[in-house]
């Protein structure tokens, strides 16, 4: 709703009331109509002001209404802000909190804008696959100019009330009470002409070669988007407002939304917005949940093992501003990381304009440095006799209450708890590669961890900026357990006809960041040969024959195996699944070597290449993946298919715009899904991993129901359980 009231003798006050964010849904924008109007046909209003209740300007559009066009009852925005700018009275927009989206588009209508110094504002309508559709991919190139505008409008990133200031897209910064400021600079105004205060009627600042910017924008945005069309039709709707008169400029704007807004792209990144705030509101399965388990203050916390990840670790807590004991047995590691957790802070410092936290840190040799902390993470090798080990020292030496974490990425959680004096006290934080660059932190719960710990580790996830979302312990937990079964179709695929460019070529053209052998290379085949090699499934040479290529009943690929004793590492040995520069080095190319390698294999194995197409690349590769997603929802690891595709859209580099695996299978059909993991379990019968999961045929069974509908069916198929 809207409040109005006369402010000061001569200012009609407009309040917006719609929490959380004050969003512009179907009764504010009514509200905005008539108390507008009810301002303008005052006498006694010289002037308006518009401000949000709760120090929220506008969270923009009510994004729950655009789930079907039969929501979005109500006035259309678009007449609603020209007859703010039509207004023959100032209208002065007060932005505490933030102005985003519509919220923006709505006080660029406005004659004048006045920010609190603390706001933040911003066009993110691209993270929704949309485009500023209600007249901001117009006015705001008119207004900041067409280079400043593209880099706001396509990246949708949110930017402070001094650089703003800067850009001209807000007049004025207040300190302290931006009402108060706004109220008395409309008084200061009220009655001067406002033909130079309509953005509409602006000519673009004119750019030095226009069409090279576009193209070269263009390009970026192509690379960068990875088959995202919003993004595109951002740059194409500011290139209408650079080169087309506003009305024309606004039918090219109206007609780019009409595509995007139906498309499935902007269901996708409209679920993932509310999916990673879903996963916040966490539960276990004993019914202990986020908003009635209470954490406890965390003031000291300690790493050990500095390692890859005990070092980017170290950095993430330190730049919460805890203390942090950081500790490594190795002398060469310990003098390295040292130097590393020092530059990365450095770096982090220079890029979030931040003081430094160095003086947070304390080094140690010595387990016995973390007597006296309250949260510990360890972080040495993947080795489970090591880790227990530890876990039983720390235990020993850490005072009695305080939690210990394990970055593990596949070993048993509750088996290291079962270490310990207080197994309640015990959670896995799987932190991913750099772990203070990666957004994703998967906090892992046994059955004995306690909601308190829990809570503890889902609130130090979000202060260290991270998105958390709480898992149940089996091996790999969600991640990398359903990674397997789709990195088992990559190998297979190889040895069927495939190349390791033809697989990537294909998941990268679907929109993953890497393909599943570029993302190998990173990490080291190295790591996965020594996980196979503990867990007795290496043969030596690999084997010959069609038996070589079953271990423990199941298809099997030695394939890993035989590039390991190649010593083909990946990018560390500068050889892998392609060949690189040098050791380290990043630039992947195609390796000769791996054509003669294959047919010299598949020889050996009595295998026939055929010709894979890249659907098949697709549907072995995902449909097994997701089989795996319904494995995890129906064994009570994930508690919503959000879970999940958040863990995938931050951990993985799923695709944003296609919504994280299990949200695409449900625009893909579940039936479809269905059919062909029956096709492809029917053709390979030794790849358990593509029989369809039995909660997969319960969903079609029961009608293929949304995504959201889901968890009825999951309680349904896990109560029979
Ligand atoms: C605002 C924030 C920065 C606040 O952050 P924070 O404090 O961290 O709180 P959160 O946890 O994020 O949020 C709290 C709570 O609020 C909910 N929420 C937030 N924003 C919105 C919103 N905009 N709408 C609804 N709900 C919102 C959030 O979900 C939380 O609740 P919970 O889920 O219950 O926990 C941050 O929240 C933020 O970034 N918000 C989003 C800001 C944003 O992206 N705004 C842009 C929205 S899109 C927009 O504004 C577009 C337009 O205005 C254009 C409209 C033009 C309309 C024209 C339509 C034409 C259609 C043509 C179709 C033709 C087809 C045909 O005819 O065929
Ligand atoms: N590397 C990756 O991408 C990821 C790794 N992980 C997990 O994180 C853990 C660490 O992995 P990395 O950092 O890659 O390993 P790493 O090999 O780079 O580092 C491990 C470090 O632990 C040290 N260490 C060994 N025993 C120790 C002890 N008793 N006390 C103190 N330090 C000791 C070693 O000297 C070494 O510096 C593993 O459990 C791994 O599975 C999790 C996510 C991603």
């Amino acid at each position: 709703m809207t409040q109005y009231s006369r402010v000061s003798g001569s200012v009609g006050l407009i309040t917006l009331k719609n929490p959380p964010v004050n969003q512009l849904s179907a009764v504010v924008r009514h509200g905005i109509v008539d108390t507008v109007q009810k301002a303008l046909s005052d006498p006694k209003v010289k002037s308006v002001v518009i401000c949000g209740q709760n120090g929220m300007f506008c969270g923009g559009a009510d994004i729950k209404e655009f789930q079907t066009l039969a929501n979005m009852r109500g006035p259309p925005l678009i007449p609603m802000i020209h007859s703010i700018e039509a207004a023959d009275k100032p209208v002065v927009a007060a932005i505490e909190g933030g102005a985003f989206g519509g919220g923006l588009e709505l006080a660029l209508g406005c004659h004048y804008r006045i920010a609190h110094s603390k706001a933040k504002v911003g066009l993110p309508e691209v993270t929704l696959g949309l485009l500023p559709a209600a007249g901001g991919s117009q006015r705001l190139p008119r207004l900041i100019g067409v280079p400043a505008a593209l880099s706001l409008i396509t990246t949708g990133r949110h930017i402070t009330a001094a650089e703003a200031l800067q850009l001209g897209l807000v007049d004025q910064v207040a300190d302290h009470n931006t009402v108060d400021a706004a109220v008395k600079f409309a008084l200061s105004v009220a009655g001067q002409s406002l033909d130079a205060r309509r953005i509409s009627n602006f000519q673009c600042p004119p750019v030095p070669n226009m069409d090279a910017l576009f193209e070269d924008v263009m390009q970026k945005v192509r690379t960068t988007a990875r088959g995202a069309i919003a993004p595109i039709a951002c740059v194409q709707a500011v290139r209408a407002a650079a080169t087309l008169p506003y009305t024309q400029g606004m039918q090219r704007e109206k007609e780019l939304m009409a595509t995007l807004f139906t498309s499935g792209q902007a269901r996708a990144l409209q679920y993932c917005f509310f999916a990673q705030r879903v996963v916040g509101r966490w539960s276990m399965p004993s019914g202990a949940r986020w908003d009635t388990s209470k954490g406890r203050p965390i003031h000291k916390a300690a790493v050990i093992g500095l390692g890859t990840m005990g070092r980017g670790i170290t950095v993430a807590l330190a730049q919460t501003g805890l203390s942090v004991v950081a500790v490594e047995t190795q002398e060469k590691q310990f003098m390295e990381a040292k130097k590393a957790v020092s530059n990365m802070l450095e770096r982090g410092a220079k890029r979030s304009g931040k003081p430094l936290a160095h003086g947070k840190i304390t080094y140690s040799q010595s387990l016995q440095a973390v007597a006296d902390v309250d949260l510990v993470i360890e972080a040495v090798f993947e080795d489970m006799g090591l880790k227990k080990k530890v876990f039983q020292q720390l235990s020993a030496v850490c005072k009695p209450g305080t939690f210990l974490c394990t970055n593990t990425s596949t070993l048993d959680v509750d088996e290291l708890a079962s270490q310990t004096h207080q197994p309640e006290l015990v959670v896995g934080m799987h932190f991913f590669a750099p772990a203070h660059i990666m957004k994703l932190l998967e906090v892992v719960y046994g059955p004995r961890s306690s909601p308190e710990l829990v809570a503890v580790v889902m609130e130090l996830g979000k202060k260290m900026g991270k998105v958390s979302v709480a898992v149940g312990n089996c091996r790999g937990f969600v991640g990398n357990r359903m990674l397997k079964p789709y990195r088992d179709q990559a190998y297979f695929l190889l040895e069927e006809g495939a190349t390791p460019q033809l697989i990537d070529q294909a998941l990268e053209e679907f929109g993953f960041a890497m393909g599943a052998f570029k993302v190998s290379d990173l990490s080291g085949l190295d790591v996965g040969w020594k996980v196979r090699k503990e867990e007795g499934l290496v043969q030596p040479g690999g084997g010959s024959g069609k038996s070589a290529r079953i271990r423990n009943g199941v298809r099997y690929s030695p394939l890993g195996d035989l590039m390991c004793e190649q010593g083909r590492f990946g990018q560390k040995t500068g050889r892998g699944w392609y060949q690189y520069d040098k050791p380290g080095s990043r630039d992947a190319r195609p390796d000769p070597w791996m054509h003669s390698f294959l047919e010299e294999y598949r020889a050996r194995h009595g295998l026939v290449a055929r010709r894979i197409s890249n659907q098949e690349v697709l549907e072995r590769c995902l449909y097994a993946m997701i089989n795996e997603g319904f494995r995890v929802l129906e064994d009570g690891i994930a508690a919503g298919p959000e879970d999940i595709d958040i863990i995938y859209v931050f951990g993985y580099g799923w695709p944003r715009h296609r919504g994280g695996p299990m949200f695409y299978a449900n625009m893909v059909g579940l039936e479809i899904v269905l059919e062909r993991l029956e096709h492809y379990a029917q053709a390979n019968p030794d790849m358990p991993t593509l029989q369809p999961c039995s909660l997969l045929r319960k969903l079609v069974a029961s009608g293929s129901p949304p995504v959201n509908k889901w968890k009825e069916v999951i309680k349904n198929v896990r109560s029979q359980l």
